[in-house]
Order: C-alpha cells, then sequence, then structure tokens
C-alpha cells in the first residue's frame, strides 16, 4: 500500500514479511543491497585482488582507509566535522580510548581531577570500563555514579570527566547533553558521550554541543549487523593532544615506515588501533547507503508520533496491566519506550511467539524501538492490539514463554 509516511522506506530492508520489528535499538534489520555487496567484496576483491586490496578493494579507493571513510559518514549522522571519527572496535573498546584519553589531558591541565562522574542509568559495559580503567590508572581516580537526574548538581571541580550515555537503555530517558556538556566545561571537566542509542535514531549535534569525545554502536539504528564497528569522536581542538592508551600501527603516522616507536596519526586517526575487520566495515558501509537523503530531523518528528501512538494504544487498552517505565515527555526520550509487567520476559516472549519483536531487559521491563525507515504506523498499531490481547487473554502464561534464552 503506497504511504504519505515521509520517512518511510521498507523496501530498503529485507524484513521478514508480517513480522513487525521494534528491537532496532538493539540489532537493525539487515538493508536489502547488504549481501550483495558483501558478495563483491569477498569473491571479487578478497578472492581476486587478494593482499592488492588493501590499496584497490573498495572499488578502488582500496580498504585501508575504510575507518576514516566511514567515520565520516557516521560523522553527517552526528555533526561531527570531517576527520573527526572512525570507525572501528566495539563501543566498549572506545569508552576504554576516550576516556583514557580524557583523563591523560586532565592529569597534564588539572592532576586534581580524579572523578569521573557518570549515572546509573548508564549501560553496564560503560560503567565497567570506567571503573576498571580508573582501578587501573590508579593515582586516586574513582568512578562516582549517581541517579540520572542528580547528574548536573553532582558536577564539582573534582570531576575530570563527565560520562554518559545519551539516552537510556532501559528507559529510554534522554539527557540534556548540549546542558550537560556546557556545565562540565564551566566545572573544567572533559565530556564523554556514548551515542549508541542516539545515532541514527535522532539528529545529534556534537560540534554545536561542544562535546569532547563520543562513542557509539554501528549494529543498532545504524543497521551495520551483529557485532558491526564502532564510531569514536575526538573534538578537532583536542585530537592533536591525545595521547591514546590503547595505541596500535594503524594509528601511527607511518604504519608502514614500520619505526620503532610509536608516533601518532594527525587527528583522531590516532584513535585506530589495528587491523580494520574489512568485511564487517563493508557491511556497515553498505548499510549506510540508506541514509542518503534522509533528514534526521524528519525521522526524529516521525519516531516521536510512531511511540506515541504506541503508548496512547497500548494504555488505553491495557490500563492496569502495564506500567509506562519511560518519560512521558515524548521530548525527554529517545526513539524506544518500555513498559513494566511483573511477567515481562514471558510478555515479550509471547509477543515475539506472535511476529512482535521487541525485547526484554531485567527485572521486569519490556522494550520497544521505533525505527521509522522501516516501521509503519500500520504496524505499530498491530503490535498495540497484540500487546493488548497478549495480555488480557493471558497469553504470555505459558511454561514455554519462561524458559529464559542465554541472550535476552
Ligand atoms: C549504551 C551502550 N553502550 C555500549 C553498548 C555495547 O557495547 P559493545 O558494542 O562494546 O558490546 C550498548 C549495547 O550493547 C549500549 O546500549
Ligand atoms: N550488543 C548486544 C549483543 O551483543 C547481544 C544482545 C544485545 C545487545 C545489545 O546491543 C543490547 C543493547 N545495547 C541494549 O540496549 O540492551
Amino acid at each position: 500500500m503506497p504511504s504519505a509516511d515521509p520517512v518511510l522506506r521498507k523496501e530498503l530492508f529485507d524484513l521478514p514479511e508480517g513480522l513487525i520489528y521494534l528491537n532496532g535499538n538493539s540489532l537493525g534489520p539487515l538493508p536489502r543491497h547488504v549481501p550483495e555487496r558483501l558478495r563483491r567484496v569477498v569473491c571479487d576483491e578478497w578472492g581476486k585482488l587478494l593482499i592488492r586490496g588493501w590499496n584497490l578493494g573498495c572499488d578502488g579507493q582500496g580498504w585501508v582507509d575504510l575507518p576514516a571513510r566511514l567515520g565520516a559518514r557516521i560523522g553527517r549522522l552526528i555533526g561531527a566535522p570531517e576527520g573527526a571519527v572512525v570507525a572501528g572496535d566495539s563501543t566498549t573498546v572506545n569508552v576504554v580510548k576516550a576516556l583514557s584519553a580524557a583523563l591523560e589531558l586532565q592529569r597534564a591541565d588539572s592532576p586534581g581531577k580524579l572523578t569521573v562522574l557518570s549515572d546509573s542509568g548508564n549501560f553496564p559495559t560503560d560503567l565497567y570500563a570506567a571503573q576498571e580503567l580508573c582501578r587501573a590508572l590508579g593515582r586516586g581516580l574513582r568512578l562516582k555514579v549517581v541517579a540520572p537526574e542528580e547528574v548536573a548538581d553532582a558536577i564539582d571541580d573534582g570531576v575530570a570527566a563527565l560520562m554518559l550515555t545519551e539516552v537510556d537503555y532501559r528507559t529510554g530517558r534522554r539527557h540534556d547533553m548540549a546542558a550537560l556538556t556546557a556545565r562540565a566545561h564551566q566545572a573544567g571537566a572533559l565530556a564523554i558521550w556514548d551515542l549508541a542509542h542516539s545515532a541514527g535514531a535522532m539528529p545529534v549535534d556534537l560540534a554545536g554541543a561542544d562535546v569532547d569525545f563520543a562513542v557509539g554502536c554501528g549494529y543498532k539504528y545504524l543497521n551495520g549487523g551483529p557485532g558491526a564497528p564502532a564510531f569514536i569522536y575526538a573534538a578537532p581542538r583536542l585530537a592533536d593532544r591525545i595521547a591514546p592508551a590503547v595505541a596500535g600501527w594503524m594509528g601511527h603516522a607511518a604504519p608502514f615506515a614500520f619505526e620503532p616507536a610509536y608516533r601518532p596519526a594527525p587527528g583522531a586517526d590516532r584513535l585506530r588501533v589495528g587491523t580494520p575487520p574489512i568485511l564487517s566495515m563493508v557491511a556497515l558501509d553498505a548499510a549506510l547507503d540508506v541514509w542518503e537523503g534522509v533528514d534526521l530531523a524528519a525521522v526524529r518528528a516521525r519516531s516521536l508520533e510512531l511511540s506515541e501512538r504506541f503508548v496512547a494504544r497500548v494504555e488505553a487498552a491495557c490500563a492496569g496491566e502495564l506500567e509506562l517505565a519511560s518519560p512521558r515527555d515524548p521530548n525527554a526520550r529517545g526513539a524506544q519506550v518500555s513498559f513494566r509487567h511483573p511477567e515481562g520476559y514471558a510478555v515479550m516472549q509471547a509477543l515475539i511467539a506472535q511476529g512482535v519483536i521487541g525485547d526484554f531487559r531485567a527485572p521486569d521491563l519490556i522494550r520497544f524501538g521505533f525505527a521509522p525507515l522501516y516501521l509503519s504506523a500500520e504496524e505499530v498499531d498491530a503490535a498495540a492490539a497484540i500487546l493488548a490481547r497478549t495480555l488480557e487473554a493471558r497469553l504470555w502464561d505459558d511454561p514455554r514463554h519462561r524458559v529464559r534464552a542465554k541472550v535476552t
């Protein structure tokens, strides 16, 4: 059916017929042209060019600079200037790279600042990485974790780095990145943002917000596939001063000079480490094609419409059964909404059994992501109706839906 929807481009995705996919906040779907692009790189480039692919692959552009080319493409989606973003590694590793760079800059400029400030809504991997990095670096560095609503007041002169995820993975609550970054700067702290649930979900303006470092995932709203390369941003005003803690030859000024000593590449390129995973990078590169000509402000407007529509329908049909766990104000959310239900895991399994894919986060959250490039209003209505029927008829109350999988 033709749609008046301004951003829907479902034909670009290879989604199973009849499935309603509300989990692009965890793993984006497969863009239709990715397999053919991968096939060409595997068969024609790896297969025939072999080692020459480093210079001649990617249709003559060479494989070796894919991290920078991908970084430039991702940068356009997150308000970063050319050269300030590189793709590679995982988000977790990039948190370590960004935070260690920030702490080293602060050690030189303000050695008395010893706190890394984060919040309890942050994704655990970021907190684990920060906690263990502080421990490994010693010298009194420590991670302080406060409630999300207490972050602004907790930014004091002792804070070396403010490290936050813009959109809470559980509730979708969104921090004011520009305001908190400004507040961090007033206190002499550097600001590091995890954009895992922001990049491709809404407009992000890293340069406008004067953010110092940012990281994010390639496999969620950017649709780069399971385990896709992540990205890292360093503000150009800082990049040439960074002393990478995770240093490697691909971040060297002259990797093929094979010099005995490390000499960092100019700018954010020094945040590259080792050989890039070309097949994963090619998949992400191809996936980014779906963003060509897309207006992220329109994507944001539509995702808010869709999530508001879902919340309204679910609340009307499931009064008393579910509690909205996300902020009621759509502007205070990212592109996902969550509800609480004491049997959330079984409820989600029952939904999945009926072709509505969201996910569950312990202890009791069912979570739904709204990615309007491939999600229509009709699907949102159908998902809300299926959720209502699942609760009304207690379809979740089945021992099969209580069997916990390894990955939830
Ligand atoms: C905010 C956030 N940061 C990081 C990650 C994951 O990082 P990695 O790709 O290293 O597993 C996720 C989800 O997995 C996330 O939601
Ligand atoms: N990265 C994931 C994985 O390797 C397996 C399962 C889920 C994920 C996720 O991305 C989880 C996600 N960050 C979340 O918001 O919960």
